[in-house]
């Protein structure tokens, strides 16, 4: 009996022998535990045996082994519950730590306590009533705390109590050699992996490459489920995303793109240097992204995330993605800190070879664009040209060229493309294409002071009150953003390239619109030189007809009193600018009068353009005083400038101005108010300078009140009138005249006619002249060709009967003329008709035709005066 009480006694202690025996031959968590288990339960009744591992450094305590039977390992929970931590307050943990031996505690006295710990509520619901608490110390510290559950049975059944009283030593021993052991090996095994994962990292080229590289790598090390790497650009409202390991929706993308979310996370952990752990919870965001959010049944709701380093200021960001919380933990931080140098290498060597192939694409993209511009002629090629190589870049969507106009102050669209022109197609806004703008518009004029890309998020300039016609124009064909480039070459500004783009590379489309300046600089170049070639051409013709005219032209004679207040007025009028209306009759030298007060003037170096009102019908007169546009009318194959445009700078006039079609005087009066017309067909406004001569034979006045001239165009061309008097009215200069003119069309005669006989001059300045002195020059030159004398003795005046030679010569009978005139050759050369000092000879005709003329006239030898 003794040796059965001593034997009954003896029993813990041969238990705890054999388990410390046994202890000594396990190195590891499930072997330990699996053990305990099994040598217990042969000797005692209990539920399970639960070992907390305690961290005195931290405060906390952990689950270490829960044996194999227990029911909490069907948890759900129970992956994340053994990886979590708790504060070595909780109720019975707070006990094992200042106990010196096993105790037991029931349950139910917490089991209903408020803040009770998950796993006290768990074992009391799957019906654990009474827990034998066993605090496992080395010397005085508790390295750990083993339960050993109970539903109905006695805790201090059969000295279960010493047993572990007695082995809680060597179990702490156990536990925490244990986890020595599996720290080393962690490290070790962590240590290999790293050394793979950083030796990958730094072969990464793509983002392929580093995606590879993180989930074969990482995962290997740490428990997640996806990750992101995001570039936090400074100065730029969204983060550029450079990888993600979900598939993202191109809407989830754009979210992440436009939203503050990842900004303010990043916020959070800007400075630090170690790598944040954060619940999704912790958010006070109602509207995380998606991929952050639920997607299926998984939920995101765990982050780590750590900050990379990068290049130029910009800064990368690691986010590990996890779906269930508490996963990240101390040793995986440690673990990202280590790595955070080779993984920030790597990203930045993705983002530099990205760039390195752009800039190479840019190039070729730019260089194939060179060649294109290279062989631009005209707007059209241009255009084209801007349509291939904005086909090729993301950020150029659609564009527009504003040019700016000859007058300096307007803008008109230049060129558009396809889409642009089909948007306002769809907007019914044609017009707006050719519609001028000014260029002082609040927009146009900032864009051109500088030589940068401006970008303008159209809404909110909008929204402010600042939007110009360009920033409407883009956001009536639903643009967001668009960027505005000057274009302009040595200084000059041409116009304004607008771009509607999302995503806007502003140095690309800089280096673009440096190419696009010069094209366009070519083409105004080429039009210049085009529109002067034509002007030159018709100047050239003009001054072809002028060069026929002016010898008729270049002076003015006469020193009557009547004629001198004529000089006078011209000589006060012709320096100013104002408007000359010459009334007189025909012929009294209008024209020679205006020629005389425009080369009198400063403008005297450029030309005066005549036109004759009363010479054009009524559909010419517009297109030649205006010019007009190619296509403005049936025939109009070319553009044509008008004559206010060829007289720019000079003098315009307009000789018979009475004749003007009333229609034509409204136009003309808008000239003359506004200095500005258009071509015939054409929408771009021209200015002019021009000073304005009319003449008329017509009373205008008496025009006017007949209603066949405008009033309000009469007081603006009669601002200095001139009236011319007829010859009539100052015969004193009629001998002037017949000398100027005789001198002018001897010199064409076969000898030179010099005088006048005094006769001859009384007739002249007897008659009426009613065509006034063109009909004295047209007088005097058909009696030179006619005069057989040196001096003219004989003129053909229309009333008069005879001259003062005998024998009248009938006016009407040109035969009779030419037989008398070959007569008195013939008589001059003594009968000779050809040869040297023939009659042939003096009249520059051949014989054979002489001969012909005096058969056909009846001139005979006996007709010749002896
Ligand atoms: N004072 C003058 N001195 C010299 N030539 C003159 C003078 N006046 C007129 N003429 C000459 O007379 C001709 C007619 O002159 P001009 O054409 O200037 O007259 P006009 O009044 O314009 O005629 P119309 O009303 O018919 O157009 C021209 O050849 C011109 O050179």
């Amino acid at each position: 009996m003794q040796k059965s009480i001593n034997n009954e006694q003896d029993r813990p202690k041969q238990i705890a022998a054999e388990l410390r025996l046994r202890i000594e031959d396990v190195h590891e968590r499930a072997g330990l535990i699996k053990m305990l288990t099994d040598l217990l339960k042969t000797h005692f009744n209990f539920n399970g045996i639960f070992i907390q591992s305690v961290d005195p450094h931290t405060g906390t305590y952990y689950p270490f082994l829960i044996d194999h039977h227990s029911k909490a390992r069907d948890l759900n929970e129970f992956k994340a519950l053994s990886n979590t931590r708790a504060s070595l307050q909780d109720p019975i943990v707070c006990d094992a730590m200042k106990a010196k031996h096993s105790f037991v505690v029931a349950l139910k006295d917490f089991a209903s306590m408020a803040a009770v710990p998950y796993w006290i509520k768990i074992n009391f619901e799957y019906g654990i009533r009474k827990g034998l608490v066993t605090p496992l110390r080395i010397k005085d510290e508790v390295v750990g705390v083993c339960y050993i559950w109970f539903d109905n049975q006695d805790p201090f059944q059969e000295g279960l109590a010493d047993v572990m009283d007695a082995i809680s030593l060597d179990l702490g021993f156990a536990v925490s050699n244990t986890m020595i052991n599996e720290m080393l090996t962690r490290r070790e095994w962590s240590n290999e992996l790293l050394f793979a994962f950083s030796r990958d990292l730094a072969e990464v080229k793509t983002r392929e490459d580093l995606s590879r590289a993180v989930t074969d790598g990482l995962k290997k090390l740490i428990t997640f489920n996806d990750f992101f790497i995001i570039e936090l650009v400074p100065d730029e409202a969204h983060p550029n995303f450079i990888f993600s390991s979900l598939l993202l929706e191109a809407a989830e993308l754009q979210w992440l793109y436009t939203n503050s979310f990842i900004k303010d996370l990043f916020r959070e952990t800007a400075d630090l240097n170690m790598p944040l752990i954060f619940q999704l919870s912790d958010f006070e965001t109602t509207d995380p992204p998606l991929c952050f959010g639920s997607r299926g049944n998984e939920k995101s709701e765990e982050l780590l995330l750590k900050i990379l380093p990068g290049s130029s200021g910009s800064q990368f960001g690691l986010i590990l993605v996890s779906n269930k919380t508490n996963v990240f933990d101390l040793s995986d931080r440690a673990l990202i800190l280590r790595i955070s140098g080779h993984l920030a290498t790597a990203v930045s060597n993705v983002v530099m070879h990205e760039e390195l192939a752009r800039r190479e694409k840019d190039k070729e993209i730019l260089l194939a664009f060179s060649h294109d511009i290279a062989s631009v002629r005209n707007k059209d090629d241009l255009r084209k040209a801007i349509e291939k190589v904005s086909g090729q870049l993301s950020s150029i969507a659609r564009f527009v060229i504003r040019g700016i106009n000859d007058d300096q102050e307007t803008m008109t669209i230049y060129i558009y493309d396809d889409k642009v022109k089909k948007g306002v197609e769809e907007n019914g806004q044609q017009f707006i294409l050719n519609k001028v703008f000014p260029l002082n518009d609040g927009i146009s004029e900032v864009v051109l002071a500088g030589n940068e890309t401006m970008v303008f998020e159209l809404q909110e300039w909008i929204d402010a009150g600042k939007a110009s016609s360009c920033i409407h124009f883009w956001r009536g064909l639903g643009a967001q953003k668009c960027v505005a480039t000057p274009l302009k070459t040595g200084g000059r500004n041409l116009g304004i390239f607008w771009v509607d783009s999302e995503y806007p590379d502003v140095k690309m489309i800089g280096s673009i619109c440096a190419q696009i300046s010069i094209a366009m600089s070519n083409i105004l170049a080429n039009e210049e030189l085009l529109k002067f070639k034509q002007r030159l051409e018709v100047e050239n013709e003009y001054l072809q007809e002028q060069i026929r005219q002016i010898y008729n032209s270049s002076e003015i004679i006469g020193t009557s009193s009547a004629m001198q207040e004529v000089y006078q007025l011209m000589s006060l009028v012709a320096n100013s600018n104002a408007s000359v209306l010459i009334q007189g009759e025909t012929g009294t030298g209008k024209e020679l009068i205006a020629r005389g007060i425009h080369e009198s003037s400063q403008r005297k170096n450029q030309i005066m353009v005549k036109v004759n009102c009363a010479a054009m019908p009524l559909n010419l007169i517009e297109s030649e005083l205006f010019g007009y546009e190619k296509g403005a009318f049936t025939g109009a194959y070319e553009k044509r400038i008008g004559k206010f445009e060829l007289a720019h700078r000079g003098t315009l006039f307009l000789d018979e101005i009475g004749e003007l079609p009333l229609e034509v005087q409204v136009k003309l009066l808008r000239v003359l108010q506004e200095r500005e017309f258009e071509r015939l067909g054409g929408k771009v406004t021209i200015k002019v300078d021009v000073r304005i001569i009319t003449a008329t034979n017509r009373d205008l006045k008496k025009e006017v009140d007949a209603g066949r001239f405008r009033s309000d165009l009469y007081y603006r061309l009669n601002v200095f009138p001139i009236q011319l008097p007829p010859l009539r009215e100052r015969r004193e200069d009629i001998p002037y005249l017949a000398h100027f003119f005789l001198g002018r069309y001897s010199k064409n005669h076969s000898f030179k006619v010099t005088g006048i006989s005094a006769g001859t001059m009384n007739e002249l300045k007897a008659y009426s002249w009613p065509g006034n002195v063109r009909e004295l020059e047209h007088m005097i030159e058909r009696s030179v060709l006619l005069s057989t004398t040196k001096n003219l003795t004989k003129v053909y005046l229309p009333d008069s009967k005879a001259g003062d030679c005998a024998g009248s010569v009938d006016m009407n009978n040109l035969e009779s003329v030419e037989r008398q005139h070959i007569i008195e050759i013939l008589t001059r050369c003594n009968g000779k008709v050809s040869g040297k000092g023939g009659a042939a000879e003096l009249l520059r005709l051949p014989s054979s035709t002489l001969n012909s003329k005096m058969k056909k006239l009846g001139i005979t030898k006996s007709s010749v005066v002896k």
